[in-house]
């Protein structure tokens, strides 16, 4: 991947940023028909190349050679098996190419044209009676070269493959019907449905449903991505998602952006740049960070095991664990390579007082993460804990006991960092005043890491992380597969484990979380791909983290 790939590809905008984009480009005199061909015809080539025509193939067997039937220069991986047969149409392929009022529209017409060009049998479903003039213009000449043109849906013939232009980025208010009603049907249908930029029906930035939406099975999002492919609530609409790069020049990308709060998505090369490798040839273990967890109850052992399990697999140097006396023996025996502190206990098996090693206290450690399995019971120690001058993860029951303690004026004391590691349950209970949690959930952890001053790492499908600058990091793929008890606990290890690893090197606390996060997503997916999405308990989920590492070559 090229530097500018690799700058792109982290950029992540809202549709006011993409439409401010494009007005530049025109501005320097780039023609609107010109960039509409440009990004059209890209779109095609790549169709042809994940649904390659039958037709073709055959013509290129018996040697005949047909128009665009041209090396296409993509992945070899991405391709289909080229052979007629073995091809994703049965028989004759035949696209449906839906179309709306605007430059989506005129986008699915190009790409209607080009590929009837290249032998496919085309229909065009176009409901609208009011066009742009370019789409307008598109759509008279698709029907003089004599492509069926359908206004009603109740006419629409058959197809292999729907192609998704109703809708773009222009899309501000709710559907209505007739048209709604029409995507409700297409979705029913059951055939493959590619949709141009974004699935028509979803709001560009929160990614809600507009009324309804069309159910893509993949979406090409068009120059930079959109927030909306990285909203959970837009996932099950989006589908396997692309970037169809076009060229944007980066500098208008970033005399857009340049003064807002930037939103990204983690690339594997920005998440490896963070981790502290390679070590310096001299060190030693207290040089690579000393971890203090603080987890576990009588009632949950085993959350207190794989945090620690998730901090031995980041690499720190030297890790603590703090856990009420009954469980030292337990600790022991999982992690023999780390220092158990068996502490005092509540009558409900709590820690009741952190009793730590002689001549050690909390400013000993270069970074704390406490919380998985504590229970509320240990309310005191997790007030001791905020109330030091150690950078801090908190997650689980330490969060609900911030959230009791107030969380706001509570953090809003502390010196050194803070990183709260809440899922949506628990971003409710921290600040239950942002309404947007559901709503926009990048916009909720932006307010709640301003407001709190702390890092805010809000766990969902598509994880994001805040600073309370308000710039955004987002985990771009992850897998269900880590949907389930524990792997929480994994991620608080890892991310204490790092933190406490980049304490002296001045890394800053949100690209540690960032990096963890992509991390512990990466292992998560490495282990669905081998073990299946059922496959991946938490126990198995950390030994995962080294194989997923070595997996990226550096
Ligand atoms: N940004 C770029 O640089 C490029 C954008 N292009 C395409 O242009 C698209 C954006 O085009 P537009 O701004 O024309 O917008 P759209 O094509 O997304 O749709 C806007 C049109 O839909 C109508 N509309 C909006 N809400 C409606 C509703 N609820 N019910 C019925 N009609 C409604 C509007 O009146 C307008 O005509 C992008 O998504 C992309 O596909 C590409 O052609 C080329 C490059
Ligand atoms: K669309």
């Amino acid at each position: 991947m090229s530097d500018r790939q690799e700058q792109i590809s982290q950029v992540v905008v809202t549709a006011e940023q993409m439409r401010d984009i494009e007005a530049r480009i025109f501005a320097a005199g780039m023609p609107v028909v010109a960039l509409m061909e440009k990004v059209a015809g890209l779109i095609a080539r790549r169709i042809q190349n994940i649904y390659p025509n039958p037709r073709q193939i055959q013509e290129k067997d018996t040697g005949t050679r047909g128009h665009g039937d041209t090396e296409i220069p993509f992945p070899a991986s991405d391709r289909l098996p080229v052979s007629a047969s073995s091809s994703f149409f049965s028989s004759n392929s035949r696209i449906g190419i839906l179309v709306g009022p605007g430059h989506n529209g005129g986008d699915a017409l190009v790409v209607a044209r080009e590929l009837h060009f290249c032998g496919y049998e085309i229909w065009i479903y176009s409901p609208f009676s009011k066009l742009k003039e370019l789409t307008s213009q598109h759509l008279q000449y698709a029907r003089s070269l004599g492509i069926p043109i359908y206004q009603e849906i109740e006419q629409l013939p058959s197809s292999d493959l729907l192609i998704d232009g109703l809708f773009g980025f222009g899309l501000e208010k709710n559907l209505t019907d007739p048209i709604a009603s029409a995507i409700d049907r297409l979705n029913e249908l059951s055939v493959p449905i590619l949709s141009i930029d974004l699935p028509s029906g979803l709001h560009t930035d929160t990614g809600e449903v507009l009324g309804t939406a069309i159910r893509a099975t993949q979406t090409f999002c068009l120059g930079l991505w959109k927030l909306a492919f990285f909203q959970d609530q837009a996932l099950e609409f989006v589908g396997k998602a692309e970037l169809i790069d076009f060229d944007i020049p980066l500098a208008d990308v970033e005399a857009v952006l340049g003064n807002t709060p930037k939103i990204k998505r983690i690339t594997p090369a920005t998440a490896l740049s963070t981790l502290p490798l390679p070590r310096p040839a001299i060190t030693h273990k207290y040089k690579e960070g000393h971890l203090l967890l603080i987890c576990g109850s009588r009632r949950y052992a085993g959350g207190a095991i794989l945090t620690a399990l998730g901090a031995l697999f980041s690499g720190v140097g030297m890790l603590s664990v703090a856990v009420p006396e009954s469980l030292k023996s337990l600790l022991v025996s999982h992690l023999p390579e780390a220092l158990i502190v068996g502490c005092p206990e509540t009558e409900t098996g709590a820690i009741g007082q952190l009793q730590l090693p002689a001549k050690t206290n909390l400013s000993s450690f270069s970074a704390i993460a406490c919380g998985p399995g504590l229970t509320t019971d240990a309310s005191p120690i997790v007030q001791e804990v905020i109330e030091s001058d150690v950078p801090l993860v908190l997650d689980a029951d330490g969060l609900n006991i911030l959230a009791q303690i107030a969380t706001i004026p509570t953090l809003q004391k502390r010196q050194a960092p803070t990183i709260l590691t809440p899922h949506a349950g628990e971003f409710q209970r921290l600040f239950p005043h942002i309404a947007d949690a559901k709503h926009d959930r990048v916009k909720a952890v932006q307010q709640a890491a301003a407001q709190s001053g702390a890092v805010v790492l809000l766990k969902g499908a598509r994880t994001a992380i805040a600073n309370p600058q308000s710039e955004v990091w987002i985990v771009p793929e992850s897998t269900p597969a880590l949907a389930r008890g524990g792997s929480g606990d994994v991620l608080t290890g890892l991310l204490g484990g790092l933190l406490a690893q980049a304490v002296t090197k001045h890394i800053p606390v949100e690209d540690i979380a960032a990096t963890a996060a992509w991390w512990h997503s990466q292992a998560g997916i490495l282990a669905a791909q081998e073990r299946t999405e059922l496959g991946v308990n938490a126990f198995t989920l950390a030994q995962y983290l080294i194989k997923t590492l070595s997996s990226f070559k550096r």
